[in-house]
């Protein structure tokens, strides 16, 4: 472990306590980590395949939001949360959803009655609910789900060293024996009310469990459930906790897809929890590894550290090609329906749905966004390929209005991309990096983001309105030079000081003789280094802006102007950028 020590607290954070630095000297590291723990070791699976193996299909989702994640909130869903959240779901597409423990409380035994009578759940939806293996829990849970089209009765109990050890006290014999007991129960519960039910059974804490264990219990449940191609048994391999690397993991769930007996009478679900943050690799790798079901909650709520999140996991296929078959479309009403539910947060950086993830500030992030956007739509092919952005925001409904923000780590690239999108100004090059050095001091004082607003405010104020500029155009007339074949005099009234003057000078057209005018004026000469235009709006209220770099003794530098008459343009951005030189 690396030594912490001294790490300043962010500014924001102003109680006294927390300005102090961490305790524990310069090289203070966590020394008893090889005696308090222990590594989790390794599956001995040499032919392992799946490290070869793609995901092609989606698997089949199953939703325990209503369960899992409703178990860890701090105050759980009451009936107009939950039955909110259910409807999400089937909005969703999801087609089997765990919509609580019907034994465990009243509120989750009526919710179980409201979903079957009201809930408007489509025919091809199963309803599956969980119990421990205990009889008056199964009693209970047959007795919620009356009346329900071909709902899954989920039973689990804990089969791991540990809680065999420590919680249950019971040897490997008696552990099998609580699962075989529900088994028998269960079949001949369901049996009694006619058919028409599927079952899931979950050895739980599954990662804690030896797996020569866990594939001889469970082959004991399916020796009493008689599983059939038509009717399969959902055997769910829960990472109860994550205690391994995602291989392991997937090592885990190729071993046990071999040693089940009857493999074709199983689905195979995986129900992978993020103690250690990699649910989502876990899962991924699971699925290589020949698994067929994916049990978590939208956006990852759950016990502790949560359920794997399964809005990440389809939008992972979606963007390798796959059509996940649940509908994302629309990720930001999934997140409010997820926020009023849950009563939780979601972090700005959370995978395709934070607040900051289609958000550029970096300047060669917001170089390459800028010219990624603009290559995508010149080429106008379908495939997605803008460098930093793996997803089209618009795929989830999101817009490309807030994908480049400025602050001081911004480059000109971003300034122009939020000129060009939120205002239609297309800057060129040379002023994109004069105009950068402007705003990078005012976000370097500030320390701050800056609107595009502000941006454009700013642009405006000092390369068109110009408020303190010394020199106003107001119009100008051009004759022939009738010393010059083809040359034209230009007087070009203007205001300076609150005084009207006229200006007077000689060139090919009206730009180089009012250039020739004010450099007269002025007693600066200046000749045009560059020039652009392109209109701004659309039909008679078209307008057009001009950009003019001009050349002095000192440099270049810009002048834009605006206006409905392309020459009046170009003459005003001269002398826009005339003032500009006589202010430096
Ligand atoms: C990993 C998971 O998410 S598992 C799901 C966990 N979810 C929940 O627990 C939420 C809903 N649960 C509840 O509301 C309650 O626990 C109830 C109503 C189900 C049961 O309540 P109670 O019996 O009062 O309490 P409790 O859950 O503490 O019971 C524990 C007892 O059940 C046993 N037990 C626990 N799980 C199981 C199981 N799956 N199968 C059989 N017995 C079990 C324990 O060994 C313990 O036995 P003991 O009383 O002989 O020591
Ligand atoms: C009930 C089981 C499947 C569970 O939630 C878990 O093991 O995490
Ligand atoms: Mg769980």
């Amino acid at each position: 472990m690396s030594a912490i020590h001294n790490i300043p607290i962010p500014a924001k954070d102003t109680t006294i306590e927390a300005k102090k630095p961490f305790p524990g000297g310069r090289g203070r590291t966590m020394t008893n980590a090889g005696e308090k723990y222990r590594p989790y070791g390794v599956v001995d699976l040499p032919d392992r395949t799946w490290p070869s193996k793609e995901i092609t299909a989606p698997p089949i989702w199953c939703s325990v939001d209503l369960r899992d994640g409703n178990q860890a909130l701090v105050d759980p869903m009451g009936h107009d949360r939950k039955a909110r959240f259910f409807a999400l779901l089937l909005a969703m597409n999801f087609k089997e959803i765990e919509i609580g423990f019907p034994s465990a409380s009243q509120t989750d035994f009526d919710f179980a009655r409201w979903c079957i009578e009201e809930g408007g759940a489509p025919d091809d939806v199963s309803l599956q609910v969980l119990v421990q293996c205990r009889p008056e829990l199964i009693q209970r849970t047959f007795d919620s789900l009356e009346g329900s089209k071909r709902p899954i009765v989920h039973f689990y109990n804990s089969t791991s060293e540990l809680q065999r050890r420590v919680v249950f006290g019971k040897d490997r014999a008696g552990i099998k024996q609580i699962a075989v007991d529900a088994a028998k129960m269960i079949t001949d519960m369901a049996a009694k009310a006619g058919g028409g039910y599927r079952f899931e059974y979950s050895p739980e804490s599954f990662t804690g469990t030896e797996l020569e264990f866990a594939a001889e219990i469970c082959n004991a449940v399916a020796e009493i459930i008689q599983p059939t191609a038509d009717n399969k048994l959902i055997f769910n391999l829960p990472a109860t906790v994550e205690m391994s690397t995602p291989n392991v993991h997937a090592d885990q769930i190729e071993w046990m897809c071999r040693q089940l007996d009857n493999r074709e009478n199983l689905i195979i679900s995986l129900h992978p929890h993020n103690d250690r943050g990699t649910a989502i690799a876990a899962t991924e790798l699971g699925l290589m590894a020949g698994a067929d079901r994916v049990e978590g909650t939208l956006f990852g709520n759950g016990e502790r550290t949560g359920n794997v999140d399964l809005v990440t996991l389809a939008l992972n296929m979606y963007t390798q090609g796959i059509d996940p078959q649940l509908d994302v479309s629309d990720i930001n009403r999934i997140r409010d329906v997820y926020e009023y539910c849950n009563q939780l947060a979601i972090g700005e950086r959370h995978p395709y749905v934070g607040e900051l993830v289609y958000t550029a500030f970096s300047g060669s992030h917001q170089d390459a966004i800028n010219k990624g956007m603009k290559s995508i739509r010149q080429a106008n092919a379908p495939t997605w390929e803008v460098p930093y952005l793996p997803i089209d925001p618009k795929d989830v409904g999101r817009s490309y209005e807030a994908i480049i923000r400025i602050n001081s780590q911004s480059g000109k690239g971003g300034i122009a991309y939020v000129l060009q999108e939120d205002y239609g100004l297309n800057l060129p090059r040379n002023l994109q990096i004069e105009f950068r050095e402007d705003i990078q001091r005012i976000t370097d004082e500030e320390g701050k983001e800056l609107s595009s607003k502000r941006i454009f405010d700013r642009f405006m104020e000092r390369y068109v309105e110009q408020p303190e500029g010394r020199l106003r155009f107001v119009n100008h007339v051009t004759r022939p030079d009738p010393n010059i074949a083809e040359g034209r005099i230009v007087e070009a009234t203007l205001i300076e000081n609150g005084e009207e003057i006229v200006v007077t000078g000689k060139g090919t057209g009206p730009v180089d003789g009012f250039v020739d005018a004010l450099s007269r004026h002025i007693g600066i000469p200046l000749s045009v280094h560059d020039y652009s235009e392109h209109s701004l709006g659309q039909g008679s209220d078209a307008r057009a802006i001009c950009y003019m770099e001009i050349a002095h003794p000192g440099g270049r530098l810009f002048g834009v102007a605006i206006n409905k008459n392309i020459v009046t343009a170009s003459l005003v951005a001269i002398a826009s950028a005339a003032n500009r030189i006589l202010a430096q």
